[in-house]
């Protein structure tokens, strides 16, 4: 599909002197999950918050579902559905009158039926009577998507979406998630759980210091990053400093987790070399893992400088599809 759910250009957004967003591009192809990852403060649910037109940019040109968020506010409302941080649920309802009030709100024909379908898709069917207030946080999680659902939005935002959900949850939302984007729904989601974005997403785009590092699927992303790497973790704090005394330049060291990070491919080849390397400086390490790249080796060496997280450098000349910026 080629047409754009979501065109976003020279997005630009500041909090008094605080550039949050400093000229951001990105399109939302229609029917796909497209992710926004980022560390906290980012400016994540600052772009959400402009796209569903619940807050105005200071720059740029955003389109959503083919309107302008500034001039066409009304048609950008009618087409998208948000849940997440800024959540419409009443407390002092019930799970079924909060459904309703959204049913009403948008003038849903056959709300009643509508409404129990719902209920039966997420599993609030037994808590439907009950007041919102006596939920669980995933309860409620559940009922904000299923009230978005009201009136079958064609693009909906998702705004961490399965925080504090417990695994079996979590599993519901993603499969609900495939069942919206395979009957045709865009999906932009953003979260905190890397593995959440490489299982739903089709792109991904880094935030990092008000731009997008990189932006591209899951798998070009993770082609930015050379290599993967070998952990060591020593448990004698003397082994340790010994190790990361002679440890060549380009590896990584954690003090706190006494584990050293050498960059390598995984291969066969690599490995011995390491080993040898091991046995030629003395040292023997309780643990030796590879690993081969992540997303969260991505999203480190990408938001390095914001995190001050010690991570890989990035490549950014060995991918042809992935765009790091
Ligand atoms: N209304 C506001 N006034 C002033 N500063 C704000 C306001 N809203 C957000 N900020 C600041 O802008 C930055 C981006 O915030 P935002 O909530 O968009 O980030 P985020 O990526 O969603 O973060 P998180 O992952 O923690 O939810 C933060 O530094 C935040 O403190």
């Amino acid at each position: 599909m080629n047409t754009s759910a979501i065109a976003v250009s020279g997005l630009r957004k500041a909090y008094g002197d605080k550039v949050v967003l400093d000229g951001i591009d990105f399109d939302v192809p229609a029917g796909s999950v497209y992710s926004l990852l980022g560390p906290n403060g980012a400016g994540k649910t600052t772009t959400v918050n402009i796209l569903a037109t619940l807050m105005t940019a200071d720059a740029g040109l955003v389109q959503v579902a083919g309107h302008d968020v500034v001039t066409g506010t009304k048609g950008v409302r009618s087409a998208i559905g948000v849940t997440g941080q800024f959540a419409a649920v009443d407390e002092l309802l019930s799970g079924r009158e909060n459904l309703q009030m959204m049913a009403d709100l948008k003038r849903v024909r056959s709300g009643d039926k509508v409404i129990s379908g719902l209920l039966e898709r997420f599993d609030l069917v037994e808590s439907a009577q009950k007041l919102v207030s006596t939920y669980s946080g995933g309860m409620r999680r559940k009922l904000d998507l299923a009230m978005t659902l009201v009136g079958n939005p064609e693009i909906i935002f998702l705004d961490e979406p399965t925080t504090g959900l417990d695994p079996r949850s979590r599993r519901t939302m993603w499969q609900i998630v495939r069942d919206l984007v395979a009957d045709g729904t865009t999906i932009f989601l953003t979260t905190q759980y890397l593995d959440e974005a490489d299982e739903l997403a089709d792109r991904i785009a880094v935030l990092s210091d008000g731009r997008i590092a990189a932006e591209g699927t899951s798998d070009e992303l993770k082609r930015l990053i050379p290599g993967g790497h070998v952990r060591l973790r020593f448990t004698d704090p003397a082994a340790y400093r010994h190790a990361a005394s002679a440890l060549r330049e380009e590896a990584a060291k954690d003090d706190e987790t006494l584990s050293l990070r050498i960059p390598s491919d995984g291969t066969q080849r690599e490995l011995r070399s390491i080993l040898d390397w091991l046995d030629s400086v003395d040292i023997e390490a309780d643990e030796l893992t590879v690993h081969t790249p992540d997303l969260d080796d991505v999203f480190l060496s990408l938001t390095e400088r914001t995190t001050g997280t010690t991570g890989t450098t990035v490549s950014h000349s060995n991918s042809q599809e992935a765009i790091a910026k």
